[in-house]
């Protein structure tokens, strides 16, 4: 079954281990289509029901961080037989791209660091976690160089400081992984944060030890 509007011409994206993206139209917009797909590993009936419970945990993510005042696209609509949620397209390249081009400047990282230090600090007060912060999961828009949050399939609702501290040293591996010479990056997004979570102190007590235990492992290996 096909959800009314959508239009033939998909397009793929992206094909991840737990789903395909395709830009398509949806009602004469222009959109993607994030459809989940079966593990054949798993029983059937649980798999429906994983895979329905990770589409509506997705969607709702996503409603809830833009209530949060979050930019991220906008759910269009859910089909759950097909596994897919529609949203609105984000024209733009990722930010691990913007970072890697040569017109990207100190100015802009430093822009970058700030909208995304205070992205998080408004998902997190507000009482979720992204659960998956990495350079490809921010988008820059190419209108107006906003940077949007993408891809919510492992947020979950939580207020626990030690939730949010590993959500912050999620994202600093992924900068430190993929982008070592922009570590001021990192910084930004932290001293923003400082600045406009409500909660920082408790958040960036828990970061400062999920980082040491994080640095323990890898001395001992
Ligand atoms: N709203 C959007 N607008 C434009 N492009 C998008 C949008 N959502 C996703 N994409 C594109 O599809 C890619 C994959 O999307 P997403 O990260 O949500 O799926 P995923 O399967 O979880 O990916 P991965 O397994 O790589 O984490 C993104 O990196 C981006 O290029």
């Amino acid at each position: 079954m096909r959800a009314l509007g959508v239009d033939d011409a998909a397009r793929a994206l992206s094909q991840g281990a737990e789903a395909r993206v395709f830009a398509l139209e949806f009602c004469g917009r222009d959109a993607i289509c994030k459809q989940r797909f079966a593990k054949k590993y798993r029983l059937p009936a649980l798999d429906e029901r994983l895979t329905r419970a990770r589409l509506v945990g997705e969607a709702r993510a996503i409603v809830r961080a833009r209530k949060l005042g979050v930019r991220a696209p906008m759910v269009l609509h859910v089909d759950a037989n097909e596994a897919c949620v529609y949203m609105e397209r984000v024209a733009g390249v990722a930010l691990k791209e913007a970072l890697r081009r040569e017109t990207c400047t100190r100015e802009d990282i430093a822009r970058y660091g700030r909208e995304i230090g205070e992205a998080i600090s408004k998902l997190h007060d507000g009482g979720l976690v992204h659960g998956d912060l990495t350079t490809s999961n921010f988008m820059v828009r190419d209108d107006d160089g906003a940077v949007v949050v993408i891809d919510f399939g492992l947020s979950y609702p939580s207020a626990v400081p030690e939730d949010k501290g590993v959500d912050l040293y999620v994202l600093e591996r992924a900068i430190n992984a993929a982008h070592p010479s922009q570590t001021e990056l990192f910084d930004e997004i932290i001293a923003t944060y400082k600045k406009t979570s409500k909660m920082w102190c408790a958040t960036l007590n828990r970061f400062a030890e999920v980082r040491a235990r994080g640095r323990k492992r890898s001395m001992v290996g």
